[in-house]
């Protein structure tokens, strides 16, 4: 019986033709394979009748030889045998081993024989036995200069897949068994050989936990570059050209990181203060790390990994996988509202997500970019946990929300232009966004209308303008939540042909849409049914044989009318839902097959800042600056409105204005200047809140976008501090300088002159009511609720102002007071013009019984300014809290 011998990932089994061999992922194949793509039970092995053949068991991703798909093939001496992928799957060599075979019979002519029976597909060159191919490429490899491109399975002379020339096994060891006691093919010195005899105590498989997750990661991928790291050489990475290692891409640095050697052929990975950050394992480092076999170093959409004195580089062109598993969204009491939804991606995919309101398909889309992260369950992004690695992986991730990420006031060009300054590293040359600017725009044909606001645009034009912004930093992964919503159906159209050709430019793009007149142009679709569960996961074309209808208006009526049938059991019993998932399982890494431990616990996304938090606020108060500049209807209201107020304070009769009656006058109090200062105090409330009351509520979306993209939230809440504050002081001013215009006001102020000291404690009381407004802003759901709270808050500040009734010595009422900014704002002013003496007492018979905050004194008023701005900063403080709200879970600190 003639034995055959298998090659795999360097290593070499010596067939016996009395049995048989399964190979597969499953641990309990004869020959156990851990390649994504390979089926648990892929193909068997056997002989028979004196002829070895190998037959698929029905592959999720196939076997292949000659370039095709095969099912059942007769193989022998040069076969070359290809699983999950026709040209990049793992490969299987067959040599013959012929005992007692006629002399006669060489070598050629078994491979000519071999060659009739499997062919040879172009660029497969047979294997030799003992390895000389391997040996070929790695002498190849070692004398690679010092950045070369990745070797490419199939490319070479039985080049060994990726895996294997990082000296990883593909294969798993299963000693017990004769037909996987391999043993390895003479392995020449190579670098890489080198690293691991280095590494003598390095595990056949990849360990448990961080480590062992990160060696997983590129099992079927090949490196898209190895750098040689030369002993005692450092190998700087970054953008720019003088760098040992060039890395382009929009989260990179000009000098971004180091590799560093030490001691004992060891290196570390030293962050050189880079804008977004040095991964390690999904981790940011804190300046330095030294860096194991296993780690993988992540730098901008580059990740890279140790193998001896060797750099691999993988490189994130969105050619990646992306599956969730099981995610499952509990609320409440334990309320279910996404149901153990599980579905694979292949990569350059577009699917739809499809389903009747209330379906849970926004819940979906959060938990699937990490927004609000699944209770249980997983989501793989190229076979790394998005949730534990979010601080990396958020930078692949595009969201196109709903409502539109734009500032509507802000020309196309100008929103864009404060985006990627927003986005891109600090040290980003204004040229280097513009270029990226042109390109996005070019690629979405928006050129034309890069100078006309945001408003002006159609529905579909600002559709494509929120994609444009998204694609500025070159995500992989793109999600968007019902683009075509309130679109016509043409325009339904372009923007669907536009994801198209986005995912086949090498994204994956995932739609949320209600629209089912163009799912042809989709991949998959993901059917969600009432209660959160899936329905359907597959071609679009074969969905509706699914569910046995003609239309989906009749799926979606068959949802409504059997709204409590068990959707998602119906699914999870299908022949489709097998096939999906095996498709998902070949994408776990093998220690995270359900019930193994989580590798790595759920992380908080501790992010770095694309720009350091100065740069931030900078950029944030110029384009709030050019928001407002640009509405100048918004602009003329900032100032008509103290205008208004100050000017009716004007109106209120009163002979002495501000100041108390002459001593000549027969009066002894001046009722009035209580009056007047009431209606400025009130006024000067009202339009510090008025101005705040919307704000953030109005961009919330934009905020939690940018925050999920790196945005400091207190550098965003004191971008609005800043200019709203200076926008009210300088309301202050406006409406002291109109209500004293015609008024009367005592000769001496405590420390400064009358008028400066009044409006000093008017612009800060405007300054509190503008946080206080803020608080109101980040508090509501909706914009529309503002102006009822608005309206009572300065009611309630009407009636605490201590000038209507006697507010001191009154339990209860007198400490709710000291709530009220205008309590405050009026003692203050009231300190300087001496109101408790101006006013009449409200007992005359007890006319030392005045209001203590009122008193006349420097410290009071001191006291008075320092309590009125300690409740500005205490309602900011809030506002940060409540802020917290509308972020991605995971980026709350
Ligand atoms: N935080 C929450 N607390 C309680 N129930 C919630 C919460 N969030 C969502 N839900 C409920 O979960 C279900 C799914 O909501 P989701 O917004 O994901 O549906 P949807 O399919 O996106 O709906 P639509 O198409 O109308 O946008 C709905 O019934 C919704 O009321």
């Amino acid at each position: 019986m003639p034995e055959l011998v298998l090659h795999a990932n360097g290593r070499t089994w010596t067939l016996d033709a009395s049995r048989s061999y399964t190979i597969g992922r499953d641990q309990q194949a004869d020959i156990s394979c851990i390649d994504r793509r390979v089926s648990r039970r892929h193909l068997v092995i056997r002989c028979d009748g004196g002829t070895w053949v190998i037959e698929d068991l029905g592959s999720a991703n196939g076997t292949f030889a000659e370039g095709r798909r095969i099912q059942r093939l007769e193989i022998g001496h040069g076969s070359i045998v290809r699983l999950g992928d026709v040209s990049t799957g793992t490969r299987l060599d067959f040599t013959g081993v012929f005992t007692g075979a006629p002399a006669a019979v060489g070598d050629d002519q078994v491979r000519a024989d071999a060659r009739i029976r499997a062919g040879l597909p172009q660029g497969e060159a047979r294997p030799s036995a003992g390895g000389a191919t391997d040996r070929g490429t790695s002498e190849a490899a070692a004398a690679t200069p010092p950045v070369v491109p990745g070797p490419r399975a199939g490319e070479g002379p039985g080049a060994p897949t990726g895996a294997a020339a990082q000296g990883d096994d593909l294969f798993r060891p299963l000693p017990h068994h004769p037909a996987s006691a391999p043993t390895r093919a003479a392995v020449p010195t190579t670098p890489v050989a080198a690293g691991d005899a280095r590494d003598s105590h390095r595990p056949e498989e990849p360990a448990a936990g961080p480590r062992g997750a990160a060696a997983a990661l590129f099992v079927d991928r090949d490196p898209s570059g190895v750098h040689r790291l030369d002993l005692g050489q450092r190998l700087r990475i970054g953008r720019a050209q003088d760098n040992e290692l060039v890395v382009e891409g929009p989260y990179v640095s000009r000098y971004h990181a180091e590799f560093r050697p030490l001691p004992g052929g060891r290196f570390e990975i030293v962050d050189l203060g880079s804008h977004n950050g040095t991964y390690v394992n999904g981790q940011p480092v804190d300046r330095r790390q030294v860096i194991g076999p296993y780690d993988i170093v992540g730098v901008g959409h580059s990740t890279f990994r140790l193998a001896g004195d060797r750099l691999e580089e993988f490189v994130d062109t969105g050619e990646v996988s992306f599956t969730a598993r099981n995610l499952t969204v509990t609320v409440g009491r334990g309320k279910t509202i996404l149901d153990d939804v599980s579905f694979g991606v292949p990569e350059k995919s577009l699917v739809a997500v499809i389903g009747p309101s209330g379906s849970g398909k926004s819940t979906l889309l959060r938990a699937l970019t990490g927004y609000r992260p699944a209770d249980r369950g997983q989501v793989l992004y190229d076979h790394r946990d998005l949730y534990a690695q979010f601080a990396e992986l958020r930078r692949r991730i595009g969201l196109v929300p709903q409502d539109d990420i734009l500032h509507k006031e802000l020309t196309v060009d100008t929103a864009l232009k404060y985006a990627a300054r927003l986005r891109f590293p600090g040290d980003t040359k204004a040229a280097e966004r513009k270029a990226r600017i042109d390109e996005v725009l070019q690629e979405l044909r928006l050129d034309a209308h890069r100078g006309k606001k945001v408003a002006s645009l159609s529905g579909g034009q600002r559709k494509r303008v929120s994609v444009a912004l998204e694609l500025l930093t070159k995500p992989s992964l793109l999600f968007l939540d019902e683009p075509t919503s309130g679109l016509d159906p043409g325009l339904d159209r372009s923007v669907m042909k536009l994801l198209r050709e986005l995912a086949d430019d090498g994204r994956t793009v995932l739609v949320v849409t209600h629209s089912v007149a163009e799912l042809s142009m989709c991949d998959r679709v993901l059917v969600m049914a009432p209660g959160g569960s899936a329905a359907y996961f597959g071609p679009p074309d074969e969905a509706l044989d699914f569910f046995g209808h003609d239309s989906w208006a009749d799926v979606f009526s068959a949802f409504e009318d059997h709204h409590d049938d068990d959707w998602g059991g119906r699914w999870r019993a299908s022949r489709q839902y097998e096939r999906c998932i095996a498709e998902i399982d070949s994408a776990v890494p093998p220690q995270q097959h359900p019930g193994a431990p989580a590798t790595q616990p759920r992380a908080r996304a501790l992010q770095p800042k694309p720009q350091g938090w100065i740069g931030q606020l900078w950029t944030l108060m110029r384009r709030y600056v050019s928001v407002i500049a640009s509405d100048r209807g918004f602009m003329a209201l900032m100032l008509l409105l103290p205008a208004v107020l100050g000017g009716v304070s004007c109106l209120i009769p009163a002979k002495y204005g501000l100041a108390p009656p002459p001593p000549d006058s027969g009066f002894r109090y001046n009722q009035e200047s209580g009056t007047i200062l009431l209606v400025l105090v009130v006024g000067m409330c009202f339009s510090g809140a008025a101005n705040s009351v919307r704000e953030l509520i109005k961009e919330r979306v934009i905020y939690e976008r940018e925050r999920a993209t790196g945005l400091s939230r207190s550098a965003y809440l004191m971008s609005k501090v800043i200019v709203l504050g200076l926008i009210t002081a300088l309301q202050g001013v406006i409406i002291c300088a109109i209500g004293f215009s015609v008024r009367q006001l005592p000769a001496q102020g405590l420390l400064m002159p009358t008028a400066v000291e009044v409006c000093v404690v008017v612009s800060a009381l405007g300054f509190t009511t503008m946080l206080f407004g803020l608080v109101i802003s980040a508090l509501v759901r909706t914009p529309e609720k503002t102006m009822p709270l608005l309206v009572m808050f300065a009611v309630v500040q009407v009636v605490f102002t201590g000038v209507l009734f006697k507010l001191f010595d009154s339990p209860g009422i007198e400490q709710i007071g000291w709530l009220m900014p205008a309590r405050w704002g009026v003692a203050g002013a009231g300190t300087t013009l001496d109101l408790a003496h101006t006013m009449p007492p409200w007992n005359l018979d007890k006319p030392d019984d005045l209001d203590p905050l009122w008193a006349h004194t420097v410290t009071q008023w001191g006291i008075d300014l320092g309590v009125l701005l300690a409740i500005g900063l205490i309602c900011g403080f809030v506002v940060a809290r409540l802020l917290r709200r509308h972020e991605p879970e995971v980026m709350r600190d």
